[in-house]
């Protein structure tokens, strides 16, 4: 506990993010996770091009503390959430996205394949969406749908694309990912060998806040993912792929909750039952 307290005032001293006193121990809602926020002077971004090595080990290790608390919280929470409500919520932020004019344009994505034991929001019906014949079009300008498949225990992770739900098997974790080659014994195509660019990329996590900040499941698959494709999209002068969180209402908190680590990847926006909320300028284009 000493421990922690010292690496609290550390952390408050060196980067303001954290106020020297102890975390609540009731669940977040956004009243109290509120009463935690950093200064808005210090941005994700700010945080983002500092590396691994110029935040101090006790500070970066106090950050990852506050994640993994926040992250068992919101477990408890999604956990207890009313199956009812789960379901409407469900089919409500799945509604969204499918009439969403962002959604409805992109012609190359990435999503995950939901999984319900972990309390994902579901993504069956965009998934099945994608994957459906195209109407009035020829084969030429169906869709591509690429979804994670995890490599090793080194946060590497591959969106390989895949044309049916058949291309699916359940991995150690129960999660469906697609194998690495198609029934015809074909090498299936990865997102980062890809001619052409994916416009939009639909994101998994355990909490997201209002400024864009995302908490995963603290394996680093996503960050570490997320950066090689901005970065590949950047050398081949691409445009940037649309980063969309889809998250149930109790997973949103407010502005700034969520600490930030330097390999962070914040999302452009989020999509709640409440609505779609444009964060970043690109997001905000699609609202006007
Ligand atoms: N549907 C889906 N697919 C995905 C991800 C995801 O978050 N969702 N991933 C995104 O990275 C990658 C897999 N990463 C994962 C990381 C942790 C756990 C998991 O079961 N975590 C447990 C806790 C395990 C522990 O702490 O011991 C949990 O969260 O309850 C699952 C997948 C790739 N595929
Ligand atoms: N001091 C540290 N304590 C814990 N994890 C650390 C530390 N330094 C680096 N890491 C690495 O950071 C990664 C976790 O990062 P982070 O908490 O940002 O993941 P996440 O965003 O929740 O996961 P994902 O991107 O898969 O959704 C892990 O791969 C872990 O090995």
């Amino acid at each position: 506990m000493l421990r922690r307290c010292k690496a609290r005032m550390l952390l408050s001293k060196a980067t303001g993010l954290v106020p020297p006193i102890a975390y609540p121990s009731t669940p977040v809602s956004s009243k109290v996770a509120h009463s935690f926020l950093p200064p808005h002077s210090i941005s994700v971004r700010n945080i983002a091009a500092m590396s691994e090595h110029t935040l101090d080990p006790r500070v970066l290790d106090a950050l990852f503390q506050q994640k993994r608390s926040l992250r068992s919280r919101l477990r408890k929470q999604l956990k207890n959430m009313d199956p009812i409500q789960r379901s409407q919520e469900d089919n409500a932020i799945q509604n969204i996205v499918l009439e969403a004019p962002w959604f409805r344009a992109s012609e190359s994505m990435c999503a995950y394949i939901s999984c319900a034991s972990l309390r994902e929001v579901d993504t069956s019906r965009i998934v099945s969406e994608v994957l459906s014949d195209p109407k009035d079009c020829d084969a030429q300008t169906k869709r591509k749908l690429y979804v994670p498949r995890v490599e090793d225990r080194n946060s590497n992770m591959r969106m390989l694309k895949i044309s049916s739900l058949e291309d699916l098997i359940a991995n150690s974790m129960n999660i469906l990912e697609p194998a690495l080659v198609d029934f015809q014994g074909n090498q299936r195509e990865d997102v980062m060998q890809a001619e052409d660019p994916v416009d939009l990329i639909i994101v998994p996590g355990l909490a997201f806040d209002k400024s864009g900040r995302r908490l995963g499941r603290g394996g680093g698959y996503y960050d570490m993912f997320l950066k090689k494709y901005q970065e590949l999209a950047t050398q081949q002068k691409w445009k940037q792929p649309l980063l969309v969180a889809v998250s149930y209402s109790l997973q949103i908190l407010e502005e700034e909750a969520i600490p930030v680590t330097p390999s962070d990847v914040p999302v452009d926006a989020l999509v709640s039952p409440a609505g779609f909320m444009p964060i970043s300028p690109a997001a905000l284009e699609w609202n006007r």
